[in-house]
């Protein structure tokens, strides 16, 4: 069994490619064999994880998680946990798996209840077993009934340690959105574990799953699943890269930030959002760093940046560089919009950028010319960005981050990350990334500008596109789950501190 922790890459296995695994593995071995050894895995971790226990409740679903939930409650009575078993299935129609179990579960002498027999401490265990990846899927799920949801809210809100088989139940095994009805009114009132079993689901690490999921453990059941099945993975660290000593300045590329409109134009002076993209480049390890504020806008005296270079947007050598544009670039950023794309040959768009190419037709034809013309972009939306790109919701992107970021990279021919929990990063050709760095600290003004200068940094010091991209949003989640507790973190710090490990 393994704690997932951001130190290594996982794959990820969706649905299809998980009932694959499970297929031909049953297939394989005796019967029930998977569900005892679920089972099995799931009594210890309750064990480690609430050792003091002297109460087990355990809420079972009519399906083979419930199953689960039951082969792992027949375990833990006969270590001497008095172990409740609310079970929610229906005599008679329970798949084989899990009918086996119940008959174990009875013959251990489980107590069968609906409620817990004994109250419950924060020393005890609860274990959500109702639903896994069965859960019916997205729109087409039924509205589960009332009772099912009260004992959902009755197990986050126990002062008990909450173990959730497989999935939290309701969660949404590819997109990480809760099924309707599903999602919890408050989080789990006590630390919250899920323990995936066979293989590690994309919903546990993007859009509601990090909330839902807690600390994730994963126990394959000893089966090696074929890796080509994956259908994400889950990032980790990059290799630091070896800088020789016989390199110069010229050696680790040259980033240009184009943005930051001045105050004069609308009353709203933005030139902060590009200076932080353009220091963050720099403290990312960027050789030079140049600056092109927009409509006049001027850096503030007292900034003190001497290592940046401003210049005119007319006088960049765009075909030459790694152009970071839309930083605070407002209206005016819509006017240098046509150069930029015809001319950088490596492009990361952000923010006002990307805003100004979803209002205008031929901004998104110039745009998805650039990879006919086999030059490098790099998208970076938040969610309502991303709506806007794709014409339709930021809920619709949110009820499916993976494929939304897809749709991005087919639509206009570039690798796309699409910011949030579990930041999703999409390429042509490539098995989309999530990243697993990252917290809510990161929900303050400039930490995007922070990536898109990063971005631009590793990107131009000479990694390709999609690897650029992954180990920047990798680095940047890094440094705000590292960030001191007693420190409030704003963007400048962050731009600051983008090259520490
Ligand atoms: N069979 C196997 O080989 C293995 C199965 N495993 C476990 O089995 C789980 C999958 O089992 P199942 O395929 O039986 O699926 P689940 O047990 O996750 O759920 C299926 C049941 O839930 C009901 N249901 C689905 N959506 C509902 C909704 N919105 N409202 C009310 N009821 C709903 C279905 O009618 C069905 O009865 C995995 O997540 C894992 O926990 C593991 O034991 C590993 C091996
Ligand atoms: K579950």
């Amino acid at each position: 069994m393994l704690r997932i922790r951001p130190d290594s890459p996982h794959p990820l296995y969706d649905l299809a490619a998980t009932r694959a695994i499970e297929h031909s593995a049953a297939a394989s071995l005796p019967p029930h064999t998977l569900m005892q050894r679920a089972g099995l895995a799931t009594a210890r971790l309750a064990r480690a994880l609430a050792p003091h226990a002297r109460a087990a409740w355990i809420v079972c679903g009519p399906g083979n998680n419930g199953g689960d939930g039951l082969e792992a409650a027949a375990h833990l009575h006969r270590a001497g946990i008095r172990v409740t078993v609310t079970w929610l299935g229906s005599e008679g129609r329970l798949p084989p798996d899990a009918q086996h179990s119940l008959q174990r579960a009875r013959d251990a002498g489980v107590d069968f209840a609906d409620a817990p027999t004994i109250a419950l401490t924060a020393a005890d265990i609860c274990i959500d077993a109702l639903l896994g990846i069965g859960l019916a899927p997205g729109g087409a799920a039924r509205p589960p009934p009332p009772h099912w949801l009260a004992l959902l809210a009755q197990l986050r809100a126990a002062p008990a340690c909450l173990l959730c088989v497989d999935l939290p139940s309701g969660l949404q095994t590819d997109t990480g959105a809760w099924a309707a009805g599903f999602a919890p009114d408050a989080p789990a009132q006590a630390a919250c574990h899920t323990l995936a079993l066979l293989t590690l689901k994309p919903g546990l690490f993007t859009a509601q799953g990090r909330d839902a999921a807690g600390t994730v453990w994963l126990d394959t059941l000893d089966v090696l699943a074929d890796e080509s099945l994956a259908s994400a993975r889950l990032t980790g660290p990059s290799p630091a890269a070896q800088r020789a000593h016989a390199s110069h300045k010229g050696s680790y590329g040259d980033v240009a930030v184009v943005g930051g409109e001045g105050l004069a134009r609308r009353g709203m002076g933005m030139e902060g959002a590009a200076l932080l993209a353009a220091s963050a480049a720099l403290h990312a390890g960027a050789g030079r760093v140049l600056l092109a504020l927009l409509d006049d806008g001027a850096l503030p005296a007292a900034v003190g940046a001497p290592e940046l270079m401003q210049r005119r947007f007319e006088a960049l050598d765009l075909e030459a560089l790694t152009v970071v544009c839309g930083c605070g670039g407002g209206e005016s950023v819509a006017e240098v919009l046509p150069a930029v794309l015809a001319r950088a040959a490596r492009l990361v768009l952000d923010a006002d950028a990307l805003n100004a190419i979803a209002s205008d037709a031929a901004l998104q034809t110039a745009l998805a010319e650039r990879a006919t013309r086999r030059w490098g972009t790099i998208l970076t939306p938040h969610p309502l960005e991303a709506a806007r790109l794709l014409g339709c919701s930021a809920q619709a992107v949110q009820a499916d981050r993976l494929a939304a970021a897809q749709r991005l990279v087919q639509r206009f021919g570039c690798v796309c990350v699409l910011k949030g929990s579990g930041s999703v990063v999409a390429g042509p050709g490539r098995v989309p990334a999530i990243n697993p760095t990252g917290n809510a600290r990161l929900a303050t003004a400039g930490t995007g500008d922070v990536l898109a200068g990063m971005l631009g940094a590793h990107w131009a010091a000479g990694k390709e596109s999609f690897a650029a991209a992954c180990s920047a949003v990798y680095q940047h989640g890094r440094l705000a789950d590292r960030w001191s507790e007693g420190q409030a973190l704003v963007a400048s710090a962050l731009a600051k501190a983008s090259n520490f490990d």
